[in-house]
């Protein structure tokens, strides 16, 4: 494991006309880190992440995973050096099975041949709890296994870092527990996580980091359960449901 961060992003920057939706941002993830991402709706979260993931190019600013450079590569080949971004890794292939879905995720994500990528998907798939629904056509999924068909993908894809956008929306609370269950699990593996979540009770769960965006600008960073309690973050907050 070489010295530098996991993934490391500095002054990242993103216009739209001339709505600034990311302005200047730093992030540091360690090595099997959890960093959570928050902030009021359109604060630029899901900016930050198609930056991060090569959908996008940013105005300025630099970002490295494992010190190597990653801005301003294609998004395949930002998957490729382990960067993995949920919801965004081309969407489940509908007509396909969940089986189908994640041995494609493994050969065009991670690289593997055809066998080790079998033999990688009955892995993913034991985890995620999708075995039983191996054989099912992926277009009939409920949420709740959409969300672990999304995560066994990006395991496919041999990631140090998934990004995980609103992996927990809409999910039930016994639901919601089953997934943190399985996102620690996969932490504990050493994968990184980097995941933007309205679900405080998720981000007080698993991350130890927090960052908060508003505005396009980094407004507080540290331990969760501190950075709520901010004036800032508070504010920004005001009358939204941070505490839900
Ligand atoms: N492709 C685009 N073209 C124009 N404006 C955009 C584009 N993408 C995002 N924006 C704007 O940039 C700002 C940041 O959006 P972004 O989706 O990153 O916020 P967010 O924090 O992820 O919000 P949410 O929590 O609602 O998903 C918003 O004002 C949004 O309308």
């Amino acid at each position: 494991m070489s010295g530098e961060p996991l993934l490391e992003a500095r002054g990242l920057s993103k216009s739209f006309g001339a709505l600034r939706a990311l302005d200047g941002v730093n992030l540091r993830l360690e090595h099997g880190g959890a960093l959570g991402v928050i902030g009021p709706n359109g604060s630029g979260k899901s900016t930050m992440f198609r930056l991060l993931g090569g959908l996008m190019r940013p105005d300025a600013g630099q970002a490295f995973l494992e010190g190597r450079p990653i801005v301003g590569l294609a998004a395949w080949r930002v998957c490729r050096l382990g960067l993995a971004l949920t919801g965004q890794i081309p969407q489940p292939l509908s007509e396909l099975t969940v089986r189908e879905n994640v041995v494609a995720a493994a050969v065009f994500g991670g690289g593997l041949a055809m066998g080790a990528a079998r033999r990688a998907a009955e892995e993913h798939l034991a985890l995620t709890g999708l075995a039983a629904l191996a054989d099912a056509p992926s277009g009939r999924l409920t949420v709740v296994n959409r969300r672990r068909l999304e995560l066994a993908r990006a395991l496919a894809t041999r990631p140090k870092v998934i990004l995980l956008d609103e992996n927990l929306a809409g999910l039930t609370p016994v639901e919601t527990d089953q997934a943190l269950d399985l996102l620690r699990q996969i932490n504990a593996m050493g994968v990184g996580l980097l995941m933007v979540e309205h679900v405080m009770r998720a981000v007080l769960g698993i991350c130890r980091r927090v960052m908060v965006l508003d505005q396009g600008r980094l407004i507080a960073q540290g331990r969760p359960e501190e950075v709520v309690r901010e004036a800032a973050v508070i504010e920004a907050y005001l009358g939204s449901d941070v505490h839900a």
